[in-house]
């Protein structure tokens, strides 16, 4: 039997990419390359040493390198995509799109040539858009090109919800559809407490503040750092789907997957439940939606063809 190490690659070595690096790192998920354009070398190796010297100190063991050299992501198990640019504060991240989207065509050339059997993880925004891209310019299988949004914006949904209630986030879910945009869909009917329905805890019109800020969730951070967007709870996200597939996990965790009639749609990536497991995504699952949701959702998907159609 022969065993190999598994190699993680995190194309952009920016906020986002750094910290998933440095958090997949920590947890021995695999060896971490991280990579950059030229001129960004110096920091993506400087980066990848100070990642690298911390590993005696908190006893991770890790190799991690960083490089301007898409050789080195050679036969890499995943590939997570952060490259691009961030949005400003008042920008949204459908501005983003012409810039990342050549971005996206460079990455993917480069994904093809050197990592083929990859499974590819899409961080740059408008990330529903960016998957698309990527998924159209590797010609990859669907189930192996996934965006990530559902993980972060659930994230800050339980956030607020633990808050309000004072209560561990480790006992609220909540599941959030549709778009990574101000229309993304956050399901109250399906979220709980302790397995206790969210709405029996909550007043309807502090769930509606609550469905308010986590829609507007990520522009909250980007006004409060005044440049630059969140990078730590992205982080965290990326790195739960790194370890559901390498692990072969089959957990059940919002991703953004292509859409291929599912929830009525077509040619279309969108958040939307998943198990994820070896495989990439491993099932779509369907939810019943009320009409009210159904609706919800059909303006979030719209929003998410307009910018698809700015570019394909
Ligand atoms: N989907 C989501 O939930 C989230 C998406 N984002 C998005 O992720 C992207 C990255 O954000 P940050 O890391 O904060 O930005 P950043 O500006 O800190 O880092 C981006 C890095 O990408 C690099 N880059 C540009 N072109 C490249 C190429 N062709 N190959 C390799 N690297 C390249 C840049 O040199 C830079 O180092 C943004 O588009 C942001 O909007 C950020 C947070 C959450
Ligand atoms: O808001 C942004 O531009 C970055 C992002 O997608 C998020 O934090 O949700």
């Amino acid at each position: 039997m022969s065993l190999r190490r598994r190699k993680i690659s995190v194309i952009g070595s920016g906020f986002t990419g750094a910290t998933a690096a440095l958090m997949i790192a920590q947890k021995e998920l695999g060896d971490v390359v991280i990579v950059d354009i030229p001129d960004m070398e110096g920091p993506a190796k400087g980066k990848a040493l100070d990642m690298l010297e911390a590993s005696p100190i908190q006893g991770f063991d890790t190799r991690i390198i960083g490089t301007a050299d898409y050789a080195e992501t050679a036969d890499s198990d995943i590939v997570i995509v952060t490259a691009g640019i961030a949005r400003k504060p008042g920008m949204s991240r459908d501005d983003l799109v012409s810039t990342n989207a050549d971005i996206m065509k460079s990455v993917a050339g480069e994904i093809k040539k050197h990592a083929p059997d990859a499974i590819i993880i899409v961080l740059s925004n408008p990330v529903d858009a960016m998957t698309y891209t990527i998924y159209k310019e590797t010609g990859f299988p669907k189930e192996r090109v996934i965006g990530q949004s559902g993980i972060l914006d659930t994230g800050r949904f339980r956030t607020f919800i633990a808050q309000e209630l004072n209560v561990s986030v480790k006992d609220v879910t909540g599941f959030v559809l549709g778009g990574h945009g101000d229309e993304m869909v956050p399901l109250i009917r399906y979220s709980s407490v302790g397995g206790i329905p969210v709405e029996k805890l909550i007043s309807k019109e502090r769930l509606d503040t609550i469905v308010e800020r986590t829609r507007k969730g990520g522009g909250e951070i980007v006004s409060l750092l005044g440049s630059g967007s969140a990078y730590y709870a992205p982080g965290a996200a990326l790195t739960v789907m790194v370890e559901a597939i390498l692990k072969d996990q089959r957990r059940v965790l919002p991703a953004i997957a292509y859409l291929d009639g599912e929830y009525g749609y077509s040619d279309l990536y969108l958040g939307i439940p998943v198990i994820l497991g070896g495989n990439g995504i491993e099932k779509i699952i369907e939810l019943d939606l009320t009409d009210d949701e159904k609706a919800a959702l059909d303006k979030s998907a719209d929003s998410v063809s307009k910018v698809l159609n700015m570019i394909h």
